[in-house]
């Protein structure tokens, strides 16, 4: 028979359980409820998630992901996740309603190795430093009145772009448009920063441009370490310290040109209205009352990150394989490396952009011919087009709108989450990753009539979609047409890019009749991972050449290198 003692330890058994079965059921509810309110996502795979979803061009698998799943869906990779964003309105709510809770970017982790440490604008957290950085680049460093300084810089990169093609065709070389295309931006940004060109003589900047390739080229093979995860910091093949080694030597080298300015600031050679980008920060560097003390790492990390832009494909030197995508995506989802910086800001973006002009050009003789006419009224056969031709070219500025509408150089824009909040009813947890795909955004039926068509009319004021170039400014406020991004991280260099392109387009569109073997067309196929390159750039041959400056007619031969 049951004592009163343990019928009491009895009760207290039964109670004990109950209040644990309770306690477990409402937080399996509460659990399940929070769930429920976070973005939807595809079925993943135990350890790789949803790597199995994804094709070589990640935008456009994200895009395949977004129409299934909706304009707000977790991705995962292993134990990271990102959530991307594919539509108009999703993208105003981060990028204007909730712009200050998304105006940072991911920290990234293998970082160890960059010597500038803490002084990287592109991925600066948001705060003084960026603050401060930003504003510089707003008022003065890219600011129009800077640019116009510098008309003639970009006037004579012009002119030897054009030269450099005449030349393939006066010694019978081929003509690699995307290596020419780079060269400019390269130079132009190069000589409006520290004076100096990168190709064409022995200078400094040449070497510059090498230093930085071998850092990139490092720290895409040190991505591979890690996904060792903890034991990569052993640094097995010693790729760690040969990036520290090929810093150190940028290192010196920039640091002797900031001394070089130094002393020609000294002696009072540097012309007042000449300044280029390194005098200015040199400046606000000496500048006992600047709001924020620059250091010369800030000076130099920045030069790094505005002179020079090099894709995924220029820094890693793997295969276009299933591994190289892996990298990518782990890249994108853990951020382990400091390519953002470079991938973002400078030079590869714009030469990019213009190859794909050129390449949508050719395959659309209608288009070609529209704007070569409209060249020939405006700017006649004697002289080449320039930047100040610009304004009475509305057809060309239409094709750059365009081109950027469906190639957009970045088309997924990185920023992190920094509270909890809401979008479009699911739950981002302070830290996230967003992506905001605005390669999807850009070619939304729901935005866009014929979305995957090359169509410049489309931005004309006579338009029938009325869209008008004036609403699609670069400024961000239209969200459905992002090519710059939006709201307080949007690009800087935005007039910048627009004033090299329109006028290097229009002089190549001026002098040369570009056309494809076999009257094949130009291969606009995307190359693979996140940036925005051709898969197969075009390279031409020459068919005839007539006038020392105007009209050669320039083949490809060859789809693809
Ligand atoms: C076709 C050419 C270009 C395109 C399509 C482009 C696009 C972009 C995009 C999408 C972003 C991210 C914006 C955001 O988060 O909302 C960005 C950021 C940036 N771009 Fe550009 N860009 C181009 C050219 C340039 C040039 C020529 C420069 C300067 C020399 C430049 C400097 C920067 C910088 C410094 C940032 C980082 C801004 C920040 O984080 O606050 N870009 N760009």
């Amino acid at each position: 028979m049951a004592t009163p003692d343990m019928l009491y330890y009895l009760l207290f058994l039964l109670w004990f359980i109950t209040a644990l079965l309770v306690h477990f059921f409402i937080k399996t509810f509460l659990k399940s409820r929070s769930q429920n309110s976070l973005p939807p996502s595809p079925p993943a795979i135990p350890v790789i998630g949803h790597l199995h979803l994804i094709g070589s061009v990640l935008a456009k698998s994200f895009q395949i992901l977004a129409n299934r799943y909706g304009p707000l869906m977790q991705i995962r990779l292993g134990a990271s996740t990102c959530v991307v964003a594919s539509n108009a309105a999703v993208a105003k709510e981060i990028f204007k309603n909730q712009d200050l809770n998304f105006s940072s970017r991911p920290e990234f982790g293998s970082s160890e190795y960059f010597i500038y440490r803490g002084s990287r604008f592109v991925t600066a957290q948001y705060g003084d430093y960026w603050r401060f950085m930003k504003k510089l680049c707003m008022t003065r460093l890219l600011a129009v009145p800077q640019l116009d300084k510098f008309t003639d810089i970009r006037d004579e990169e012009k002119v030897k772009l054009v030269e450099s093609v005449m030349g393939c065709a006066r010694e019978g070389k081929l003509c690699d448009l995307s290596s020419e295309l780079t060269a400019l931006t390269n130079n132009t940004i190069c000589r409006m920063s520290m004076s100096t060109r990168c190709s064409g003589s022995d200078n400094d900047a040449d070497q510059i441009k090498r230093l930085v390739k071998t850092c990139l080229q490092l720290a895409g093979k040190l991505s591979l370490g890690d996904i060792l995860g903890p034991f990569r910091i052993f640094d097995f093949s010693g790729n760690g310290n040969k990036l520290v080694g090929a810093l150190k030597e940028y290192d010196r080298l920039v640091e002797r040109i900031i001394t070089e300015h130094e002393e020609k600031a000294k002696k009072g050679f540097v012309e007042r209205e000449r300044k280029d980008l390194m005098d200015i920060l040199l400046e606000i560097y000496n500048d006992p009352t600047a709001e924020l003390k620059l250091s010369k790492n800030d000076i130099k990390s920045f030069l790094l990150v505005s002179s020079f832009s090099f894709t995924l494909q220029n820094y890693v030197d793997l295969p276009h394989s299933y591994i190289y995508l892996f990298l990518q995506l782990w890249e994108l989802l853990t951020s382990t490396i400091c390519v953002q910086d470079i991938f973002f800001a400078g030079t590869d973006t714009s030469s990019a952009a213009m190859q794909w002009a050129m390449g949508e050009l050719i395959n659309s003789p209608k288009a070609f011919k529209k704007l070569r006419d409209e060249i020939n009224t405006v700017v006649g056969p004697d002289r080449l087009v320039k930047e100040s031709d610009v304004p009475n070219l509305p057809y060309l500025r239409a094709v750059m709108r365009e081109t950027l509408r469906l190639h957009p150089s970045a088309p997924l824009i990185i920023r992190e989450c920094a509270e909890d909040c809401k979008i479009n009813g699911s739950v981002i947890k302070a830290k996230t990753r967003v992506l905001v795909n605005v390669y999807a955004v850009m070619r939304d039926p729901e935005s866009w009539t014929n979305p995957n068509e090359f169509m410049p009319e489309r931005f004309m004021e006579s338009s029938e979609e009325k869209i008008g170039e004036h609403q699609m400014e670069f400024k961000g406020q239209n969200f459905r047409y992002l090519p710059f991004g939006s709201g307080r991280r949007g690009c800087p260099g935005a007039s910048l890019a627009m004033m090299m392109m329109h006028a290097a387009v229009g002089a190549l569109v001026q002098c040369f009749d570009w056309e494809v073997k076999d009257g094949k067309k130009v291969d606009l196929t995307q190359g693979p991972g996140f940036a925005a390159e051709m898969a197969h750039p075009p390279v031409f041959e020459f068919l005839s050449y007539r006038h020392p400056l105007l009209f050669c007619t320039v083949r490809s031969i060859r789809i693809g290198r």
